[in-house]
């Protein structure tokens, strides 16, 4: 994931999307523990779901279709400015599994994510 993102993550949330009945709400993950201006990878697994930005000055939205296998990587400023969300859809889907995988600040020394120092090709 760190050669791929070009960041270095120190934890990992899963979330499972059993149907489309279950979604998550509008937010943006930019808590203490994150650190500042923060990079999330996301990587999805199973059923594709619609993931939607919406700006948070303007309402501009931003709509995304993942799919599994895809990486959708949230850069410095995306929490900050924006909220996403994975709202329901009545869709027959199946199940989703989706990884975040984030900086801690307990594991960075001046609370700030640095990119890694590995090369970005696999
Ligand atoms: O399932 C997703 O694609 C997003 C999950 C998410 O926003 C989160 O775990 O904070
Ligand atoms: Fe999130």
């Amino acid at each position: 994931m760190q050669a791929l993102s070009g960041y270095n993550f120190n934890f990992v949330v899963g979330n499972r999307y059993r149907t489309g009945k279950d979604s998550i709400g509008w937010h943006c993950d930019n808590f203490p523990q994150i650190g500042k201006r923060p990079a999330i990878a996301s990587l999805s697994l199973g059923s594709d779901r619609k993931f939607k930005l919406r700006h948070k000055d303007s309402g501009e939205t931003v709509d995304y279709h993942l799919e599994s296998g895809s990486l959708l990587i949230m850069l410095p400023g995306c929490q900050e400015d924006w909220v996403h969300a994975v709202p329901k859809t009545a869709r027959p889907v199946g199940e989703r599994i989706n990884w975040t995988f984030r900086p801690h600040v307990d594991a960075i020394a001046n609370g700030e994510q640095k990119p890694d120092d590995l090369p970005h090709s696999l």
